[in-house]
């Protein structure tokens, strides 16, 4: 069976779980889990597993950026990367998709999503995870003191940043800002979505760095210069 096939099937089991989760009255705690995901990885899912299990989250809602305001204009099409979002989260029930990005037409950013999902889901307290990496740059990001009125920030550790500096500016952030950030120590992969470009673009193995499905659509679809098919 063609990948592209099962992507609407994972569309219909995603409409569902989102369903199931709009009727819940009850106060919610969702972990929001935004990215490029470009493409998504291990990494990214087993962070998002390990934070869910840890602060004991009802859900984790995947949110892929439509035209993220900090990555270059020629990233890989959105529609492309929120199908292979979809395709990693379909067999966790926990796990939900949403594409209030991917269907904005403008510059996305967090705080614009916060507010909307406050609105759509009127009992939810919010974790924003994020890399200790992006919580280093929220300075730069729209409105960042509205942002840490809408949610708490989870800033999980990433191979490669120094835990050292990445708590300084924690400590720093909220202090100036009264932010609620938990930083927390996640057993994680040296993996990133650049090195898993990188080795496509050099025709090398994916093999368990992304979910077989992932890999796959990845082939069907050619993204990432690859030079021979598979
Ligand atoms: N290996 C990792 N361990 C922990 N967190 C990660 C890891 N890779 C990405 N993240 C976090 O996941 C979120 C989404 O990341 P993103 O989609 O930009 O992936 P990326 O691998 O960093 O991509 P790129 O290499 O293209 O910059 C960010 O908050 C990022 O910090
Ligand atoms: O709102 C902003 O200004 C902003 C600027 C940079 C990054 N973000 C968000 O940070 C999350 C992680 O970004 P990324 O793509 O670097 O993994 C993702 O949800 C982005 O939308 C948000």
């Amino acid at each position: 069976m063609r990948i592209n096939d099962l992507v609407n099937d994972c569309k219909v089991e995603n409409t569902s779980k989102l369903e199931q989760f709009k009727k819940n009255n009850k106060t919610t705690r969702i972990g929001i889990m935004g990215g490029t995901f470009n493409p998504i990885h291990y990494a990214h899912l087993a962070t998002a597993e390990f934070i869910r299990d840890k602060y004991g989250l009802d859900k984790i809602l995947f949110i892929p950026s439509g035209n993220p305001p900090h990555k270059p204009e020629d990233i890989t099409n959105k529609y492309d990367r929120y199908n292979m979002v979809l395709l990693a989260t379909v067999n966790n029930k926990d796990f939900l998709v949403l594409d209030l990005e991917v269907n904005r037409n403008v510059r996305t950013y967090t705080v614009d999503t916060l507010r909307q999902l406050k609105k759509i889901y009127k009992n939810i307290e919010i974790y924003f995870i994020t890399g200790a990496d992006a919580i280093c740059d929220i300075e730069q990001w729209k409105d960042v003191q509205e942002n840490f009125k809408l949610a708490t920030f989870i800033a999980a550790t990433r191979p490669g940043i120094s835990v050292l500096k990445a708590q300084e500016k924690i400590e720093q952030l909220i202090k100036k800002y009264n932010a609620k950030i938990l930083s927390v120590y996640v057993p994680s992969l040296d993996i990133s979505s650049t090195y898993i470009r990188n080795q496509l673009r050099e025709n090398k193995s994916v093999r368990y760095l992304v979910p077989e499905s992932v890999e796959k659509y990845i082939y069907e679809n050619k993204l990432y210069d690859m030079e021979m098919s598979r």
